[in-house]
């Protein structure tokens, strides 16, 4: 059966210590899975956390082989000694390396999905890859695509994809936008881009979540939604306008609605998610309501890649206090999705 693969991220943040524990407890998803970073690195990390953890560099082709206290690895190099909680520029292109040989294995069909434990943007892009913005992003231009849709959901609904759950529907938020400056956000807002990312939420959100008609609700970018073009006019001219047009083509949204209220419960009863304009607009109420429990997706690719729903978290790391949760919900979610996409196809 082809493994998923984790990519270590940020050699000094909590990645590594996160998939340590996930293999010392032998974290089972009813496929086999392994990780892509340094060997002696994870074998430093177990040390300092004091995890008896043995650390298998696979050779090529070789199958991992799952048990309480092994890690399997596809090794890629680190290219400087990395101090935990201390960055390396010299690092930076480690991280990338380890990313290209899971988008790689994926696309290749040897791997069924990719986890990513998290990088940090800043290292990377002072380390010269300037266009550098976010896993997102690099996916994106990876596979060779125009438009991706970054997605966060709480644990809840990524178990609501499966038919019959009858818990609590939990909080799905997609963005419009994705990592940029927030005074270029209204500029990179179009009829076009807007299209392009509802199109593909409402797509994966039938595809990969099992839901048959998804009711979407779009937030305004402006306060209360501009107030009737009073308090910016991206309502009236452009959020409006596409989603009119997207009703015709059969889609079910809801909005522009003023974020405040959208984000309370009467309004997100019934609600399948919610796109959000910008990073923070979604992504601080995502976390308010599940850090450390949800986990982050790539909508729109060709391949299936889930992540961490936090950061590098330099402070916690080699410290043993990191939480292991996302990385497990993404884990999880990475094999539910793998295993849906091939009994589909
Ligand atoms: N998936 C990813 O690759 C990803 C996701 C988010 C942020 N980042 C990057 O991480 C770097 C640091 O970002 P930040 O400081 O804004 O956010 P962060 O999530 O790293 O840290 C925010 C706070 O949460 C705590 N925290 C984070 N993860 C934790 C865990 N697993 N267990 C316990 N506590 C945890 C940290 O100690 C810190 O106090 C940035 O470069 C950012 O771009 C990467
Ligand atoms: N926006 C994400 C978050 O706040 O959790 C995070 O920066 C990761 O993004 P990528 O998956 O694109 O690296």
């Amino acid at each position: 059966m082809r493994p998923l693969v984790i990519t270590a991220g940020e050699p000094a943040g909590i990645g590594p210590d996160l998939i340590l524990g996930l293999a010392a407890n032998g974290a089972e998803v009813g496929r086999p899975w392994l990780a892509i970073g340094d060997p002696e690195l994870f074998r430093q990390r177990a040390a300092q956390l004091d995890l008896a953890v043995e650390v298998v560099a696979l050779a090529d082709g070789e199958a991992p082989q799952m048990a309480p206290g092994r890690l399997s690895l596809w090794p890629v190099a680190l290219r400087s000694p990395c101090q935990a909680g201390t960055l390396s520029l010299a690092n930076a292109g480690h991280v990338l390396e380890c990313l290209d040989v899971a988008i790689a294995a994926c696309r290749a069909g040897r791997a069924a999905a990719m986890v990513t434990a998290p990088l940090h943007k800043g290292v990377i892009i002072e380390a010269g890859w300037t266009q550098f913005t976010g896993h997102t992003e690099y996916l994106r231009d990876a596979c060779g695509i125009d438009e991706v849709v970054m997605m966060l959901a709480t644990d809840d609904a990524l178990h609501a994809r499966q038919p019959g759950w009858q818990g609590d529907p939990g909080l799905r938020v997609a963005l419009a936008t994705t990592h940029l400056p927030l005074r270029d956000v209204a500029d990179a807002i179009t009829p076009a881009s807007l299209g392009r990312v509802l199109r593909i939420l409402d797509h994966d959100l039938r595809c990969d979540f099992g839901i048959a008609r998804p009711r979407i609700a779009v937030c305004g970018l402006n306060p209360h939604a501009g107030e009737d073009g009073h308090l910016g006019r991206e309502e009236l001219e452009v959020i409006t306008p596409t989603l009119e047009a997207l009703r015709g083509e059969g889609l079910t949204l809801d909005g522009p609605l003023p974020a405040d209220t959208l984000f309370t419960p009467r309004h997100l009863a019934g609600v399948d998610a919610v796109l959000a304009m910008y990073h923070d607009q979604g992504l601080a109420v995502l976390k308010y309501a599940g850090f450390g429990r949800g986990a982050n997706l790539t909508l729109g690719l060709p391949i299936v890649r889930t992540s961490v729903d936090h950061g590098t978290a330099l402070d916690l790391a080699a410290s043993g206090r990191a939480d292991g949760g996302s990385l497990r919900v993404a884990l999880n979610l990475a094999a539910e999705m793998a295993a849906a996409r091939a009994a589909s196809a």
